[in-house]
């Protein structure tokens, strides 16, 4: 790379993260047009896109704050850090489960009314905390909505502690299915676990499907005084269908991590300042591999662990390389390659790889390139029906 590339973060983001990279990039939160956008929860969906923009790289799990959309037709490959922030907030939902249920929140809240009271403190004390008598989570059943990289250690780690666990997501992954304990009780049908548990917490993404997933018709199969955590997302509750639920008693508390002005005002509903993943290990976790996903794709094009590309890598072996974002259609790896050999180049190596209605190609090319060939290249791969993007790497 000749000139510097330039980063742009849009939060603050851990300095282990943006050590990471080297000279030839320039960390600009002020650029106007950045080669790279490098964020946490900073929402994406009002700002225009700069026009220089090749990369965004999501420090964490949840993308809803970036608009996909628009990036995967302007050809931007959106990365995030699978599972980077997940024993963080595993541990603060295990925290919430146990502290919520033992009435610790409103006794550490109540306790701070006894400032003043002098020597009567102790005496208080003990008068008072029969307002907080709480249930053990042991012999209590949990049911985990999303068995991803939250979700399934939030199950396993909840057997650890007597509990019974049911589980549901349609959409395991294999990998999950692997780590997840076989004592957790897989339902298909999630009406079964709403009508099983005490405790629900949810894991899932925020997406078209998802939202409003706990609401009244849920809420009205559940027991009576079922707990509900949501360290996902705000949007996957229905909050006035949760609001009438809490002040039935339906639900006896929900404890979230994403408070809005409603939520605030709600019976029994402790809010937490979205702090599941602000952890230093996390943020440090995050920050770095998504700096090392941005530098893989801005240095050899090779994509990991993007949300709106296929995963596509190719050793980089320092020759001349092309790569190609594209509609996935049929004849669209021929009509490159018969390109390529129009222009008398000839390919060392190549992928292809496709991700819903998109494809990308990586093309290693032998010897020593022209400018004006690759030039002609370009132009050529350019001109091709449904490419969106192209770009050489040398
Ligand atoms: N509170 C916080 O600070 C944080 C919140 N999050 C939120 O937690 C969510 C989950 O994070 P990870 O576990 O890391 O993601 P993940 O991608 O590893 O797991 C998500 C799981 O949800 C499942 N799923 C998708 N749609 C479903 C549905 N309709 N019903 C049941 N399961 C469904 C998927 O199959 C997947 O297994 C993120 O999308 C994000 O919104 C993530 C990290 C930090
Ligand atoms: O960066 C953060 O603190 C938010 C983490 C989060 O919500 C996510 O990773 O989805």
């Amino acid at each position: 790379m000749s000139k510097q590339t330039v980063i742009k973060p849009l939060n603050a983001i851990s300095e282990k993260g943006l050590n990471l990279f080297t000279e030839d990039y320039l960390i600009d939160e002020n650029a106007s047009q950045p080669d790279a956008i490098i964020l946490r929860s900073f929402n994406m969906h009002d700002m225009e896109l700069p026009s220089s923009l090749r990369a965004i790289g999501r420090a964490g799990a949840g993308v809803n704050n970036i608009p996909l959309d628009v990036c995967t037709d302007k050809g931007i490959p959106v990365f995030n850090t699978p599972g980077a922030n997940a024993n963080a907030v595993k541990e603060l939902v295990i925290t919430s489960l146990i502290a919520s249920s033992r009435q610790m929140f409103d006794g550490v809240a109540w306790a701070k009314t006894l400032i003043g009271k002098g020597d009567d403190v102790p005496k208080l004390v003990e008068e008072g905390k029969k307002q907080f008598v709480g249930k053990e989570i042991q012999g209590k059943t949990l049911g985990v909505i999303g068995l991803g990289a939250i979700g399934a250690r939030v199950a396993n780690d909840a057997l650890e502690l007597g509990m019974d666990v049911i589980g549901y997501d349609p959409f395991i992954s294999v990998d999950m299915a692997w780590k997840l304990s076989r004592a957790v009780k897989r339902v298909h049908n999630i009406d079964e676990l709403f009508k099983e548990v005490d405790y629900i917490s949810i894991h899932v993404p925020l997406i078209p499907e998802t939202k409003g997933l706990l609401n009244k018709a849920a809420f009205d199969k559940m027991k009576d005084n079922v707990y509900i955590l949501n360290f996902s997302r705000g949007g996957l509750i229905d909050d006035d269908d949760i609001a009438v639920a809490l002040e039935e008693g339906t639900v006896g508390k929900y404890i979230t991590d994403f408070p809005n002005a409603k939520t605030l005002e709600m019976k029994n509903t402790i809010s937490i300042p979205h702090l599941g993943a602000s952890s230093e290990e996390s943020e440090e976790n995050c920050a770095m591999m998504a700096a090392e996903e941005l530098m893989e794709y801005l240095e050899t094009g090779n994509i990991r662990n993007s949300v709106n590309f296929p995963d596509a890598a190719l050793p980089y072996q320092g020759h001349p390389r092309v790569t190609a974002f594209h509609k996935n259609v049929p004849k669209m790896v021929s009509k490159i390659t018969s390109e390529v050999s129009d222009v008398n180049l000839n390919i060392v190596d190549m992928t292809n790889r496709s991700y819903k209605d998109h494809a990308y190609t990586i093309i290693d090319l032998e010897g020593d390139i022209a400018e004006s060939d690759f030039g002609a290249l370009v132009k050529r791969l350019e001109g091709i029906e449904g490419m969106v993007t192209t770009r050489v790497i040398k």
